[in-house]
């Protein structure tokens, strides 16, 4: 195929709850939706860069700015596209920068598999109907409140209930939270980098609460670390954000240093390089789950898809449409379709349409890039 034009719209959606993390807080979404059109087909694809670099190195301007200058150009001047995967020369041809490429390659995707009449999920190997869903809890302002946002979550069904934590926010919401609602509740903790080797004490006093897991404790960019964290904790130890590709994911494992690995599209370049991740833990025996970045529904679709491998034992942070926004982009809205489970769409793609009434109401800007010229 041949994609004659790619757009960027830049949207802002308000977050119905905001979201407190150990770097901020975030009162709304501020992201890109990528369009790659061949024909009368689109595809659509989301960058999950956060406007500033808190989480990760990229921001929406630095993922604006590689797509406009480097990636857009060279995909405008391929002769044909067969796969997905033939983009990997012109992303090799650029270090780093994944948000960005994942975005393009997520618009790739979709546009490939509707034009091919396949669902993604199929297209990845995926082999779920239905997946598991967990949830990802904020930083809430009192123990009292996120008491009562894990009690609201356990009750609509979720599957697994992340709660994040920061230095003076960690150990004593954690024992409330096993003391309110029994050791059987399936919860983890995230602290998104927030700790050192100089806290393993007080690491060590979340062991007993057996937690399903600890995600990120330690510096963004580092595995060696968290190897000899590992060591002293009974709780696994999950990475998020010090794993880029498959082979960050050898090293930790190899190491010892993650005995679960949240896999998440944006972070690692896209879901080519997320499948490989996938096979590989599936090979070394370590279970996998979906990260989110506070998706709209399209990014949430993507996510969707990727779950549906049989290596995504753990539910994933893929709540429904209705946790995030009062209204999403996709029609239909994402849903559960029994408490805690979420269908894998069957349909061509993503397996969503798209709310333009909705989305239009969202876009701050639009680029258009075409083959030809540029708009
Ligand atoms: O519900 C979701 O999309 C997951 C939200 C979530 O946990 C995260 C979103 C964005 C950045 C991080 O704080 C984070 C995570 O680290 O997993
Ligand atoms: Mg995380």
């Amino acid at each position: 195929m041949i994609i004659e034009e790619i757009r960027i719209d830049r949207l802002e959606m308000p977050l119905k709850h905001p979201f407190e993390t150990s770097f901020g807080k975030l009162m709304a979404r501020d992201f890109l939706i990528v369009s790659a059109t061949s024909g009368d087909i689109t595809g659509y694809g989301e960058s999950t860069a956060f406007p500033l670099p808190f989480y990760n190195e990229e921001s929406t301007e630095t993922v604006l700015y590689i797509l406009k200058k480097l990636i857009i150009p060279q995909v405008l001047k391929m002769e044909n596209l067969e796969h997905p995967e033939d983009l990997d020369p012109i992303f090799q041809s650029v270090k780093g920068h994944r948000m960005a490429k994942a975005a393009l390659e997520g618009a790739v995707w979709d546009l490939y598999c509707k034009k091919k009449g396949i669902s993604l999920a199929n297209a990845l190997g995926g082999t779920k109907t239905e997946i598991d869903v967990g949830v990802s809890i904020g930083i809430e302002p009192t123990i009292g409140e996120l008491l009562d946002r894990v009690g609201s979550c356990i009750d609509q069904g979720y599957k697994k209930i992340k709660v994040k934590i920061k230095p003076g926010f960690d150990v004593k919401p954690m024992q409330a939270i096993r003391e309110r609602f029994g050791m059987d509740v399936p919860l983890m903790a995230d602290a998104n980098s927030a700790y050192t080797l100089q806290d393993i004490d007080l690491l060590k006093q979340l062991d007993p609460l057996n937690l399903m897991m600890i995600e990120q404790p330690l510096a963004y960019d580092d595995i060696i670390d968290h190897a000899t964290l590992q060591k002293e904790l009974s709780t696994p130890i999950c990475l998020d954000e010090s794993i880029h590709s498959v082979d960050d994911a050898r090293k930790a494992v190899e190491i010892g240093a993650a005995r679960v690995i949240n896999i998440k599209v944006g972070r690692v370049g896209g879901l080519t390089e997320a499948k490989k991740i996938h096979d590989y833990c599936q090979a070394m025996d370590i279970p996998v789950w979906c990260g989110g970045m506070l998706e709209s529904g399209i990014g949430r679709a993507h996510n969707i898809a990727i779950t549906s491998l049989a290596n995504f034992t753990i539910p994933g942070d893929t709540s429904p449409s209705d946790r995030y926004w009062e209204q999403d982009i996709t029609d239909p809205e994402i849903k559960f379709h029994k408490p805690g489970v979420i269908k894998v769409p069957e349909g061509p793609g993503i397996g969503y349409g798209i709310n333009e009434q909705a989305f239009n109401d969202y876009v701050v800007g639009t680029e258009t890039f075409s083959r030809t010229k540029t708009v």
